[in-house]
């Protein structure tokens, strides 16, 4: 029997080594006294020694593996050739040859040489004690029952030489009680199976004694019976616990949930699959000395290594196999892992442009108050929302937009620190979470965003100008995640109503005025949906006749009965989206007026409705217009379009307006001469009638410039055919020069006709059509 290296190979310590080194002494000395013996003697029985050697190397390479805590006690069956020798040569001779034998097996293992030397001394002492034994034991009492009681009594000795001193040197060398190492599981099987093997030898002995020495050989076939099925047994143990250990990790590995955790059970399992503490997992594969297993993970190279020096040959491939089961096992956990991470980056990023979302801005921001808190350090968040990005998708297609936002994505990334967190919230709008930075930093890196979105970007071939709004609002100690988040977005819309492409610091005054808007949003949806917006009609007059032509609808709304002055109203509904249904409320109002009027007067009657240039983008735009149209009953109806922004000439909207100005039904472009109404539109969009703005008529009558101004618009409009309409007339002098113009205008203003009820007109049109104001002019 030899003690397994993995307890004697690190007998490191100074104490054991000692200890090893004494055993492998003494040992020594035992077979030098031998030699000395048997070279007095002169060596009689060449033929054991050269049969008995090779059989020991074979039988001692089948050992026994009985399981224990440190590594497994190796049950050499060995010995059987040392009672074999010790009942047919001189005690000096058998202990010579066992010697020879013991060194021979010993220095051809891969062990290490401290552990060599140790069982090579356990050997020679358990010999010669065995010896000891066999010779007093027996006395002259050659093939008798004593002599084989001496014969097992001497295995029963070897083995608790072997077995006390491999304990002693693990217990010396590890520092633990050598009681535990006494004290093993498996150490009576060992005993029960070893001493019976032991008296093999004897067997043998009394074969060589009645027969022919060649007879011997008859022992070779339960020799390998029994080392067979020891093997077997012994494998089959060790396989079933090595089950055991490896489905209990695999069914813990489902629970691990981070990397470390999977490492050190990976660690702790093939350290109990293996009986071995020498176990580590790096990223390095195994060199010599070590067996190992890859482990696959997407992170980093990873191999599970074990020491294999010193580790008993007939284990060393199962050992491998085992590892690389294990490793699987591992392999399968951090495949696991990794999808989980993997879903969790997909639940917490925005999958388009790979940024965290909102969920991850909140958490963080949550983390940076805590700081700030502790730290007394600043936390500032940016809301970003990029301007007229709606267009970008209408007219190149959501693939496009989905390109530029990606790109805009990458450029904010470049315009931050490191350290600061860039989300995109959704839509088009991104949020910058600054931790510790002063004011001056927070507006330089403002001042980067906006050099970023205005550098454009290419889209099918169109460098499109961007910019963006943003709002910055400054962590306070009362402040929540959502709170703070809120203020930005709030003073990002502040910006965005201030003219856009610019930022603004939230005060408590933008937050009181938001809620108001948020507040009259509602109720104007409200008033929506319960129709309760009125329309007011502000008659349209021929100047050279004086006839009413027609009348622009406009939308009027009392809020709690007080009047709501129309710019403010219809400037929330653009903002909230609420034009849309703001919008087809009131011509749904105006069709049905116009019906009723048409059957109450006489003649042609041309009536306007307001529009958005948003509403010609909504998909059941142009069939309302149809429905309208039917339901006018024979009215004319102008669309004016109000967009005082300027109206994205994108393939939507033309093509609304070709398939409207197809029915019948005429455009007017509102405002002509200021903001962003320009000829172009002329050219590009079926218009028909064109609306002077009331600045251009306000001084035509004290102004030579402002009425030449007025004239080459009338000019223009003459020569393309349009109809003009002069907004604005207030005061007898303006009607004057339009009428002395010379040109055929209509005109619209207070002077002639204050918006009035549907009733009020009705019977105004009832009466003679002709306006007072121009009548007493003429
Ligand atoms: N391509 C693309 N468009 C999106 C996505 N999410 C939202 N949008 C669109 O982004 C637009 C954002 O709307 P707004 O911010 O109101 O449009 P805007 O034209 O930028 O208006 P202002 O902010 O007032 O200048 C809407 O048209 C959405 O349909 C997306 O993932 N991809």
């Amino acid at each position: 029997m030899t003690s397994t290296p993995s307890a004697t190979a690190v007998a490191g310590t100074r104490r054991g080594a000692v200890f090893d080194g004494a055993v492998c002494a003494v040992g020594l000395a035992i077979f030098v006294v031998a030699v000395v013996a048997v070279a007095q003697d002169g060596l009689t029985h060449i033929a054991p020694a050269l049969v008995g050697i090779p059989v020991i190397l074979i039988v001692s390479r089948f050992p026994l593996v009985v399981d224990n805590n440190d590594g497994g006690i190796e049950v050499g069956f060995d010995s059987c050739v040392l009672m074999f020798l010790l009942c047919t040569l001189p005690a000096h001779d058998a202990v010579f040859i066992w010697s020879l034998g013991v060194m021979v097996t010993q220095l051809t293992t891969g062990k290490l040489w401290s552990s060599k030397a140790f069982n090579i001394g356990v050997g020679i002492i358990a010999g010669s004690i065995a010896a000891a034994v066999v010779t007093a034991g027996r006395g002259d009492s050659i093939g008798t029952g004593r002599e084989l009681a001496a014969v097992m009594i001497a295995a029963v000795a070897y083995f608790a030489t072997d077995y006390v001193m491999s304990a002693v040197s693990v217990g010396i060398s590890s520092g633990t009680a050598i009681r535990r190492h006494l004290l093993q599981r498996g150490t009576w099987l060992a005993v029960a199976c070893f001493v019976p093997f032991d008296t093999l030898g004897y067997l043998g002995v009394v074969v060589h004694r009645a027969t022919p020495g060649w007879m011997l050989i008859l022992l070779a076939v339960p020799l390998v019976t029994l080392l067979v099925a020891t093997r077997a047994v012994t494998r089959a143990r060790e396989n079933a616990r090595r089950l055991t250990v490896l489905f209990d990790a695999a069914v813990r590995a489902q629970t691990h949930t981070d990397r470390e955790r999977v490492v050190g059970a990976l660690v702790e399992d093939a350290r109990d699959l293996l009986h071995l503490r020498r176990v580590a997992v790096r990223s390095t594969p195994p060199d010599g000395g070590e067996i190992g297993a890859r482990v696959n993970d997407e992170e980093e190279p990873r191999w599970l290594v074990a020491k294999a020096l010193g580790r008993a040959r007939s284990t060393i491939a199962a050992d491998e196999q085992a590892l690389r089961a294990l490793g699987a096992v591992a392999s399968d956990a951090f495949a696991r892992l990794a999808l989980t991470e993997e879903m969790v980056h997909v639940a917490r990023h925005d999958p388009l442009t790979d940024l965290p979302n909102r969920g991850i801005l909140l958490d963080r921001l949550l983390e940076a108050q805590a700081n700030a808190r502790k730290n007394g350090t600043q936390v500032t968040l940016l809301f970003i929302d990029l301007d007229g990005f709606k267009p970008v998708n209408d007219r190149f297609g959501h693939a496009a937009g989905d390109a530029v936002l990606v790109e805009l994505a990458d450029r904010l990334r470049s315009c931050v620190r490191e350290c600061d967190t860039v989300a995109r919230l959704g839509g088009d709008e991104f949020a910058v979470l600054i931790e510790g930075a002063e004011v001056a930093e927070v507006e330089e890196m403002w001042a980067r965003v906006l050099a970023a979105t205005r550098r454009g970007v290419l889209v099918a071939g169109h460098l499109l100008p961007l910019s963006a709004s943003g709002g910055i609002a400054f962590g306070g100690p009362g402040d929540d995640a959502e709170g703070l988040l809120r203020k930005a977005d709030l003073a990002m819309y502040e910006a965005k109503a201030r003219g856009k492409a610019r930022v603004v610091v939230y005060e408590h005054a933008i937050g009181r005025a938001r809620v108001e808007r948020l507040e009259m949003v509602d109720d104007l949806r409200r008033a929506v949906a319960r129709a309760e917006i009125e329309i007011a009609y502000q008659p349209i007059v021929d100047v050279d006749s004086g006839r009413i032509a027609g009348a622009e609808a406009l939308a009027r709304w009392r809020r709690d009965g007080v009047p709501v002055s129309p710019e403010l109203f219809i400037g929330i509904a653009e903002e909230s989206g609420l034009i849309v249904d703001l919008g087809e409320s009131v011509l749904t109002a105006v069709a049905a007026d116009a019906a009723v009027l048409h059957d109450q007067i006489d003649g042609p009657f041309v009536m306007t409705v307001n529009i958005s240039a948003r509403q010609l983008r909504e998909p059941g735009f142009v069939e309302l217009v149809a429905r309208s149209l039917t339901a006018m009953n024979g009215t004319a109806l102008v669309l004016e379009i109000t967009e005082r922004q300027g109206i994205d000439l994108d393939p939507l909207v033309l093509d609304a307006m070709h398939a409207i100005a197809a029915m019948g039904v005429r455009f007017a472009i509102d405002d002509f001469g200021v903001g962003f109404s320009s000829i172009s539109y002329l050219r590009d969009i079926p218009v028909q009638i064109i609306k002077a703005d009331g600045s251009l008529s306000h001084a035509i009558d004290s102004d030579e410039r402002a009425s030449a101004l007025l004239r080459s618009v009338a000019h223009m409009g003459r020569s393309l055919g349009l109809e003009v309409v002069v907004e604005g007339i207030e005061r007898e002098a303006q009607l004057t020069v339009l009428r002395d113009h010379g040109h055929q205008l209509y005109a619209q203003g207070f002077l002639l006709h204050r918006p009035m009820p549907i009733d009020d007109l009705l019977t105004t049109l009832r009466g003679d059509r002709t306006t007072s104001a121009l009548t007493s002019v003429s």
